[in-house]
């Protein structure tokens, strides 16, 4: 009997040992996934080198047009132009970078991709979609009958197994999607916006559904998104790709806390600043903001939340940890506003309808502020 690399899943069966690919069978320690490539779209130039975590999801963001689609079709093999190495442990999917030249094909990588629509087979029942990936590995018969019990089970379709695609509803499509994925036993899973056609509850059950099985099957993921929700619900770690290059990565929190540029600082919806850092305070644009976590010293960066900013009218007395400024703008948000001021230039403070209305804040006011130290980021630029 073939065992799985991934020691806690339910079924051993023989598919492992009738892989198409002997290369593909190798099973390794880890499944980090390696990929050091260049691949051309039209004028587009991806250049990517990064190690995704084993095991591990790591959130792919960046501006529209930025090679995120492009970096997953290249690690699908559906990119002829992908150049370079990509590799899972020490398994090699593509090398062009030898005279060994290896490129595994898409449907032997043991790799996964989920699009943004749906793409079951529309001719074919949910059922037959997801015993799809095991008939195509060889499993016996009623291996494939236990495989696809076991996803139905586990995404909450076992009601729509004889229905077909057009006769479930998006999330549920989506959810479909994910079964036939990790019936296939998948060693890397390429989710690309999966949750951006779908409503907010389907989004929310797809979301929780994918970290639930994503823990128990240990498989490295790679999830491109714009939605924040998917990156702190879903993600170890963040890679920002900006023009086809790696622009930052690291753990989540780090990312999204201490951000390094405008789109991950928009993304994250938090402050983000540029200034002089010395002691427990960066000074920007004239104003000093006190931390109680600084580790900057000069040319710093700083990053706070909306809501960590307290704004009142302008009063006689001003405390030293405060600084008065004038409203530049306000823009609606859910349950409040975002209200923009002169002075730091850039800097928005979050304040709720009820407190907004008792103040009744207007463009021009003279207001003064000050930010909980407690969650100023100061870090070196
Ligand atoms: N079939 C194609 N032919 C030529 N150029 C293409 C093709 N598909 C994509 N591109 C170009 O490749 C670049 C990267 O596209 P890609 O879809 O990877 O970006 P993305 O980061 O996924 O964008 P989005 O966030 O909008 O989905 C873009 O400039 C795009 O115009």
């Amino acid at each position: 009997m073939g065992t799985s690399s991934h020691g806690n899943r339910f079924y051993h069966h023989d598919a492992d040992t009738q892989l198409v690919s002997k290369r593909i069978s190798t099973v390794t320690n880890s499944n980090e996934l390696r990929v050091s490539i260049t691949a051309q779209r039209g004028n587009f130039s991806l250049d990517i080198d990064h190690t995704f975590p084993s095991q591990s999801v790591t959130a792919v963001i960046g501006p529209n047009g930025a090679g995120k689609t492009t970096l997953l079709e290249s690690v699908a093999g559906l990119l002829p132009t992908a150049r370079g190495v990509i590799a899972r442990g020490d398994t090699e999917l593509l090398n062009t970078s030898s005279k060994r030249r290896v490129f595994v094909p898409p449907h032997v990588r043991r790799t996964a991709l989920l699009r943004q629509k749906p793409q079951l087979f529309p001719h074919m029942t949910i059922g037959s979609n997801i015993a799809f990936g095991p008939e195509s590995q060889g499993c016996d018969k009623n291996t494939v009958t236990k495989i696809v019990q076991h996803w139905a089970e586990r995404l909450d379709l076992t009601d729509f197994l004889t229905r077909y695609p057009s006769q479930l509803s998006g999330g549920q499509q989506q959810r479909a999607s994910l079964a036939r994925a990790l019936a296939s036993r998948p060693e890397t899973l390429l989710l690309d916006e999966p949750t951006t056609a779908l409503d907010v509850n389907a989004a929310t059950l797809f979301r929780r559904i994918v970290k639930e099985q994503i823990i128990d099957v240990l498989v490295t993921t790679i999830l491109v998104t714009h939605t924040v929700e998917d990156v702190i619900g879903l993600a170890d770690h963040v890679l920002v790709v900006d023009h086809g290059k790696v622009a930052h990565c690291g753990r989540t929190a780090q990312v999204l806390e201490e951000p390094r540029s405008t789109f991950v600082a928009d993304f994250a919806g938090v402050n983000y600043l540029h200034g002089t850092a010395s002691d427990d305070s960066i000074n920007v644009d004239g104003i000093a903001l006190h931390s109680s976590t600084s580790t900057a010293y000069g040319d710093a960066l700083t990053a706070f939340p909306p809501t960590a900013v307290t704004l009142l009218p302008s009063t006689d007395y001003i405390s030293p940890s405060q600084w008065t400024s004038r409203i530049v703008s306000i823009d609606a948000r859910l349950f409040g506003f975002a209200i923009e001021v002169e002075q730091p230039r850039g800097l928005y403070a979050y304040v709720d309808l009820p407190y907004f209305h008792q103040y009744g804040f207007a463009v021009g006011d003279s207001v003064s502020l000050s930010v909980d130290p407690k969650v100023v980021r100061i870090y070196p630029r």
